[in-house]
């Protein structure tokens, strides 16, 4: 099981792009090479035993089995295949490997994401997964790792948005104006992921129309100053919401410092859409997260909005607070020696409030 750990820590550190290659002693199979892969499956009757092996993984599978199959196959593989004596089988079976499953294996079964009966055979569950992982091949890396970051679907009108905003020579109307646009489609993208409850209603031609009603505990708080510019994008989806605001700042040994804060006092009981275009190192971000989490937030009730992220960030985040929903429109190559965001958009405040000149 150490092995195992050391393998999943290293495979676990790679760097996008950068790939992985390293051997290892695995008792009797000698040196294995383990190749950069997509996909790594681990098989083993005793995978999902040790919690820190499960917490590397993204998708836990128990195969489960009538114990009647599980004796049958025993005995066409030692008695059958093996030529081994039948009563010296069943023996084993019922002193030593019944027990050992119940009493280790069967209980790994409630650590399992997907529980699949009639083992090998259920096409319908493997159909399934196998969906599951070529949906997962389709996102981008970062994705595959963080199931709680998500991506705004790209078209060209989005790309050419961001060309405009990027661009250093764009005016400042041209800013404001595509950054506003960016910014309700991130929004409404955000708003997608609240909870809903159904409601069917009557149309004008007598018909019933069954749909949803909105999650109405909601408020957004803007990280100052950048994230005010995403408080009218989220005015214009939410009629009267309340908008919290906090402000950190700082760089160097003490990191980001919180300078100010002004919630909703009932913010613990609300879904909170958190504002803040730029996601660079994450210091920002997760400083604020803590702040709200420490106010009685949920961390599953915390929607984070944002225009540029770049990796370092995502993993600070989505690593730290596994249970909050960080939503981007685009995902940026990383950041240069000054923690700004390559190749990024600049000072997103200065330019938005033309506070640059
Ligand atoms: O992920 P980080 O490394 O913490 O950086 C991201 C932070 O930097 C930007 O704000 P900035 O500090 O420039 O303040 P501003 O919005 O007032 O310009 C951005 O809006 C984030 O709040």
């Amino acid at each position: 099981m150490k092995i195992l750990e050391r393998v999943m820590e290293r495979l676990n550190h790679v760097e996008f792009g950068n790939g992985l290659q390293m051997f290892y002693n695995l008792g009797e199979m000698g040196l294995v090479l383990i190749q950069p892969a997509d996909i790594i499956i681990l098989e083993g009757i005793l995978i999902l035993h040790d919690s820190q092996v499960r917490d590397l993984l993204n998708m836990k599978i128990f195969v489960d089995e009538d114990s009647d199959v599980r004796l049958t196959r025993r005995i066409q593989r030692f008695v059958v295949e093996s030529g081994r004596n039948i009563e010296n089988v069943i023996d084993q079976y019922s002193k030593f490997v019944k027990p050992g499953f119940e009493d280790f294996v069967l209980p790994t079964k409630k650590y399992a994401d997907i529980i699949i009966p009639d083992g090998g055979d259920n096409n319908v569950a493997i159909d399934l997964i196998v969906q599951s992982i070529r949906t997962k091949l389709g996102q981008h890396d970062l994705c595959k790792i963080h199931p709680n970051l998500c991506i705004m679907f790209s078209t060209f009108q989005i790309k050419g948005m961001h060309t405009l905003i990027r661009d250093v020579n764009a005016t400042k109307h041209d800013f404001v104006f595509y950054s506003d646009r960016l910014n309700r489609l991130v929004v409404e993208h955000g708003l997608g992921h609240l909870p809903f409850t159904e409601k069917q209603v009557i149309t004008p031609t007598g018909s019933v129309y069954s749909g949803v009603v909105f999650c109405s505990r909601l408020c957004g708080v803007s990280v100052i100053r950048s994230g005010e510019s995403m408080e009218n994008a989220l005015r214009a989806c939410c009629k009267g919401i309340k908008i919290g605001k906090i402000l950190v700042h700082g760089h160097g040994t003490k990191g980001r410092q919180l300078i100010y804060e002004k919630l909703p006092s009932d913010i613990a009981s609300r879904h909170v859409l958190l504002l803040d275009p730029v996601l660079a190192t994450g210091n920002s971000a997760v400083k604020v997260i803590s702040l709200l989490l420490k106010k009685g937030v949920p961390e599953s009730n915390i929607i984070f909005l944002n225009l540029v992220a770049a990796p370092q960030g995502i993993n600070a985040v989505c690593e730290r607070f596994p249970m909050i929903k960080l939503v981007t429109s685009e995902i940026d190559a990383s950041l240069n020696e000054n923690s700004h965001v390559i190749p990024g958009l600049g000072e997103f405040a200065d330019r938005y409030f033309a506070t640059d000149d």
